[in-house]
């Protein structure tokens, strides 16, 4: 389905009128989980994952078979001022990396049978600088979220938003600092690797961008202060919604436009999961504002979705558990 929204507003009212999981689902795959032939709780958080993926896809015993891995990638205008390790053209080079499946995310799509699909976007034309205009107009930043959205298979069961862009760490330190507060050096950090000079050069175009764009709105902020693959995540996260197709964030930079969401229909984020904690160091303040607890912990500061990506392998297990396992009726086995 074509996105159903135009505008900012009507992107808004979608998110507000999107779907919840479902109830049934949900008591039913409680009530089996509570059958199969183990101690109670002993698998941990694979439990609450397997009934989480149940109440959403609206079976009590559910397979993953389809998972989709959607990469998109945008260029930044305040690259310019010398916030990454890496140089802008760096986006469009991996962008090829990814094509010819050379990047990291390629081999853990196949190593967890995913299917993964890459979305370049206008990577000729760099967003705005923020520190001097808003990042985006409002047409940029509509058609990013419809590209995101038009992208996720209304046919896959899992869904993780991935991204590929120089200078999107400091892009999304200033929407992480718009939508949930506190100062620039609260949400600035290495990203790719910059130095100390780097650090507080990034720190201050943070602080320059939110002292421009006053925003109050968190669709607002994402369009003033982010970029197009922060929107296009945010497009394809509202999608799955509305497909009733979990989700697995990524790192920092999936989960600022995440958190975009979050901020702007309560519940926005119940079908979606935290894969991972980044080791930018201000995702876990940034996983603490959206109330998310990270399955993995890595030390990954990749992107590309690709601690997401590792963990559809935790979910797969969790899944397999619990559609899989014998009952203690089932196998004759005294449940105490
Ligand atoms: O996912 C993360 O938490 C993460 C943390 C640090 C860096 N990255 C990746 O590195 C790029 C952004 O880093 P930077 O230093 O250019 O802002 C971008 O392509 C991201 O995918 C990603
Ligand atoms: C090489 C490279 C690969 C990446 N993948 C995601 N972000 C990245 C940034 C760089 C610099």
């Amino acid at each position: 389905m074509q996105a159903p929204f135009t505008t900012l507003s009507t992107f808004r009212d979608t998110l507000l009128k999107a779907p919840d999981a479902d109830q049934v689902a949900l008591a039913a795959a409680q009530d089996r989980n509570g059958q199969l032939t183990k101690p109670p709780g002993a698998l941990g958080r694979l439990e609450d994952l397997a009934i989480w993926y149940a109440s959403w896809r609206g079976t009590p015993r559910p397979t993953i078979d389809n998972p989709q891995v959607l990469i998109f990638a945008g260029n930044h205008g305040v690259c310019a001022q010398g916030v990454s390790a890496f140089p802008a053209e760096v986006t469009v080079q991996m962008v090829a990396n990814f094509q010819h499946g050379g990047a990291a995310i390629n081999q853990l799509s196949k190593a967890f049978g995913a299917k993964m699909d890459v979305y370049p976007l206008d990577l000729d034309t760099p967003t705005a600088d923020f520190t001097e205009h808003p990042a985006m107009s409002e047409d940029e930043c509509v058609s990013a979220l419809q590209t995101g959205w038009n992208a996720v298979d209304p046919e896959a069961d899992l869904l993780v938003t991935g991204e590929m862009g120089i200078g999107n760490t400091t892009a999304a330190a200033a929407v992480a600092a718009a939508v949930y507060g506190g100062d620039a050096a609260d949400w600035a950090g290495r990203g790719t690797g910059v130095d100390d000079a780097g650090l507080q050069r990034k720190t201050d175009v943070v602080a320059k961008g939110l002292a421009r764009h006053r925003v109050d709105d968190p669709l607002e902020a994402l369009r003033c202060l982010g970029g197009r693959e922060l929107a296009a995540m945010a497009g394809a996260i509202a999608a799955a919604r509305h497909y009733r197709i979990p989700v697995l964030l990524d790192g920092f930079i999936c989960c600022a436009a995440a958190g975009c969401l979050a901020k702007a229909a309560d519940g926005a984020l119940d079908h979606t999961v935290a894969g991972h904690l980044s080791a930018e160091g201000a995702h876990r303040r940034l996983l603490d504002a959206i109330g998310k607890e990270p399955l993995l912990s890595l030390g990954l500061r990749l992107g590309e979705g690709s601690g997401a990506a590792l963990a559809i392998g935790v979910l797969k297990g969790a899944v397999a558990c619990h559609s899989g396992m014998a009952t203690f009726a089932e196998a004759g086995v005294s449940d105490g």
